[in-house]
């Protein structure tokens, strides 16, 4: 038993040795087990409390065999197993280290157990642990797949929105396309139909053109014609003219010489006769002498009798005749061929105006007439408006209808008078003043005359002249009714507006004065053209004008002119009628159809036009 305890304690010893001596004298001084193996050595050590470790010694230069080994170690175990064998506690060591070494079995076992438990334990905790994980995990996955749901739920709804506002753009656009398509159409559209009227009136006025050239060839070759005829006329009145003269020629021939043969006689008998010579040539002296005498002083009385009864020569027209005896003759034709009394007639003559216009002229001349009756001073007036739309003829007309004198003269006269112009203006008024019914002096563009003094091209003569004016006009007059007329009131002198009363705008005829003028007009230049005898001799000098027949001309085609002629004035409308009347004597058959006549209507609305752009430029 001792041996084995030995060979045990020394296989320890050896064992100690092999893992180092400082680890096997610590061992053994704790409890150091000689017969623990090397499994339980080897579990020893990371299950075994650490304990505190005595410094280590170490051999800096242990013995070692070639082989490696250090026998020093196991020396010193076969040392203390041989002190252990010498002591005589040796089988109660061996005892108690025997105990010591189940309690440390026992101690391992439940250690192990614990262990084990622990395993089990966290065995159970990785369970657990991994249960939760799970559980985690799932939670996670579910909160994922919620949000995934929401995510592709929103995404949905953000791709609806996203296709929806697609859609809006796309109708948007679409709308816009159309619209853009729908304006490209209408502008195209207008365009065609600009170009359309662009041909058409290019059309017109080709057509227009043709017509004027037809017209105008027709003038011509009727002119031709005519000019033919007259040729062929001249040509028999110049033979037969001078065959007559050739007749007179010889006749007077004859004539002279029988006279020359007379004087001849007469001279040869006076040469002969010294005291017949005297008489003679005292005779031819006295009668030169008287001759001139007498046309000397005829001339200087004739002017002095023109200077005091002569009608002033600033006038131009005048209802009193350049002498006073001068109306003897006429009233006495006109009363032998009756062509009336100066103030009769209700109407207004041939004056056609709007009607407010038209009465206020007519009040005015009942005004006038009852203001030459009590010997009141006279109103002066002004007309103005656009020119020819007859303010000359109302100006005559309400002369007339207020059984005055009237004389007309035209601004544009004054200035070429230089110095004489102030003479004449006082001679105008001193032969106005002579008048027994009164007289209305009617000053045509008086602004070419009466313009405001201060402007710079207004002659000194001028201005003398307007003073001289001024001066007769400065009081109001019991003789004299001042009327001016004039395009551009706005020029005239304060002094001048001044001395005017009453103010008569003349406007453009509207549509119904159109109407009215187109028919006076086609009256008078259409209708009673032709076989019209004016005048008490006029059938004996005057050349008869050709009748004009008027075929399905009715009133509609007369309005539809009076709206064509819409910014016509007066005398547009009277010239235009003129034209239809040449037109008429230019055709063959002289003839006015309403073909004709909308031709020269619409021939002079385009020339009307024409003349308005050009003024415009
Ligand atoms: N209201 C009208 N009624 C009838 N004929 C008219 C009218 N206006 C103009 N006329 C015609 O025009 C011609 C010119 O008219 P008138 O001389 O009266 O015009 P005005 O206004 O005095 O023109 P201006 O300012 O150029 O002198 C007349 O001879 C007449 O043929």
């Amino acid at each position: 038993m001792a041996k084995n305890c030995a060979s045990g304690v020394l296989a320890a010893a050896v064992a100690y040795a092999t893992f180092g001596v400082d680890r096997a004298y610590a061992d053994g001084s704790s409890g150091f087990s000689p017969f623990s193996n090397s499994s339980s050595a080897a579990s020893k050590s990371p299950q075994a409390a650490p304990e505190p470790a005595e410094p280590r010694v170490h051999n800096e230069n242990p013995r070692t065999t070639s082989a490696g080994f250090d026998p020093e170690a196991l020396e010193r175990g076969a040392k203390a197993l041989r002190e252990i064998n010498r002591s005589s506690y040796a089988k109660q060591v061996f005892e108690v280290m025997k105990k010591q070494e189940e309690t440390r079995q026992q101690e391992l076992a439940s250690k192990a157990a614990e262990f084990k438990a622990l395993k089990a334990q966290a065995e159970a905790e990785k369970q657990k642990v991994v249960y939760e994980e799970q559980k985690k995990l799932a939670q996670q996955q579910a909160q994922i797949k919620s949000q995934m749901a929401r995510y592709e739920d929103e995404l949905a709804r953000k791709r609806m929105q996203a296709e929806n506002e697609h859609h809006r753009t796309r109708n948007q656009e679409l709308v816009k396309m159309q619209e853009e398509s729908a304006m490209r159409q209408e502008s195209a559209r207008r365009a065609t139909e600009e170009q359309i009227q662009a041909q058409r009136r290019q059309t017109e006025r080709a057509k227009a053109e043709i017509e004027r050239e037809t017209i105008r060839v027709r003038a011509l070759a009727e002119a031709e014609g005519r000019a033919h005829e007259a040729k062929l006329a001249e040509d028999v009145n110049k033979r037969m003219l001078v065959e007559r003269a050739n007749a007179e020629r010889e006749k007077w021939v004859a004539a002279i010489n029988t006279t020359f043969d007379h004087i001849g006689g007469g001279l040869r008998a006076i040469l002969t006769d010294q005291n017949k010579l005297i008489v003679a040539v005292g005779g031819v002296t006295a009668l030169a002498a008287g001759v001139y005498t007498t046309r000397e002083g005829a001339r200087v009385i004739w002017g002095y009798v023109d200077r005091i009864l002569g009608q002033p020569s600033l006038i131009r027209e005048s209802s009193r005749g350049k002498y006073p005896w001068s109306g003897l003759f006429s009233r006495a034709i006109s009363t032998f061929s009756g062509s009336g009394n100066r103030t009769s007639g209700a109407g207004f003559g041939d004056v056609i105006l709007h009607p407010s216009l038209l009465k206020r002229i007519e009040q005015l001349a009942k005004a006038t007439a009852n203001t030459k009756t009590h010997q009141a001073p006279f109103r002066n007036m002004l007309f103005y408006g656009p020119p020819g739309t007859g303010k000359t003829m109302a100006a005559r007309e309400l002369a007339r209808k207020s059984g005055l004198d009237y004389a007309l003269m035209t601004g544009g006269d004054v200035a070429p008078l230089g110095s004489q112009a102030v003479t004449k203006i006082h001679q105008l008024f001193d032969w106005a003043k002579k008048s027994n019914r009164g007289l209305l002096l009617f000053i045509d563009e008086a602004d070419a005359f009466l313009c405001e003094r201060n402007k710079t091209y207004m002659s000194e003569a001028q201005r003398s002249a307007l003073n001289a004016l001024l001066f007769r006009t400065g009081d109001q007059s019991k003789d004299i009714v001042l009327a001016l007329a004039t395009n551009r009131p706005g020029d005239l002198d304060s002094a001048v507006a001044d001395r005017i009363d009453e103010v008569l705008e003349f406007p453009l005829p509207g549509e119904d004065e159109r109407f009215k003028l187109v028919k006076l007009y086609l009256n008078k230049y259409i209708a009673e053209a032709g076989g019209r005898k004016t005048g008490l001799f006029s059938h004996l000098f005057k050349k008869e004008q050709q009748k004009i027949e008027i075929k399905g001309l009715n009133d509609d085609i007369i309005k539809e002119a009076a709206e064509k002629t819409e910014g016509f004035s007066g005398r547009e409308i009277a010239k235009l009628m003129a034209s239809v009347q040449a037109a008429v004597y230019g055709s063959e058959d002289c003839v006015l159809d309403a073909n004709l006549f909308r031709e020269v209507v619409d021939y002079k609305v385009a020339e009307h036009q024409q003349r308005k752009k050009l003024a415009a430029y």
